[in-house]
């Protein structure tokens, strides 16, 4: 199983709830590792959420996570959309925190082995823009 090592350089712009979060776990020399590829610069992360704020995603309070609400013309087309994004979710092993009543979809990204967001929460919210923009 690949494993995330979360590193946190002085000076880093990390939030402070994403450093508390994983401090408090207690588990920051025994999280899941894996490349540092995942890992999002400060100018990365500043650079992705002014994109993402853009095409409607918002970051969520007291947590270092991004949100969207969609809404679908049916239950069906909603069913459809959550099923896209579970096959992705599998092939990328990255999982979204999702609520759906109806035709409405909530979608929250964040990567908990990082207790913050990580370039795969970004690659995951373009993948969802993608699709909902092509329904
Ligand atoms: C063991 C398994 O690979 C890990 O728990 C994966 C699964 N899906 C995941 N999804 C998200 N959003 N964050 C993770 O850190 C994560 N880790």
């Amino acid at each position: 199983m690949s494993r995330i090592i979360c590193i946190f350089r002085a000076g880093s712009s990390w939030p402070l709830s994403r450093v508390s979060t994983i401090l408090s776990r207690g588990d920051i020399f025994s999280a899941p590792m894996s490349s540092s590829t995942h890992w999002l610069s400060p100018a990365e992360r500043e650079q992705s959420l002014t994109e993402l704020r853009g095409a409607g995603w918002a970051q969520v309070e007291n947590r270092d996570a991004i949100f969207k609400e969609l809404h679908f013309k049916s239950f069906n087309q909603a069913f459809g959309f959550m099923s896209r994004v579970a096959l992705q979710a599998e092939k990328m092993n990255h999982h979204p925190e999702w609520f759906n009543v109806y035709n409405k979809v909530h979608i929250t990204l964040t990567t908990h082995d990082c207790g913050g967001l990580s370039k795969r929460d970004v690659k995951m919210a373009k993948f969802i823009d993608k699709i909902t923009f092509s329904m």
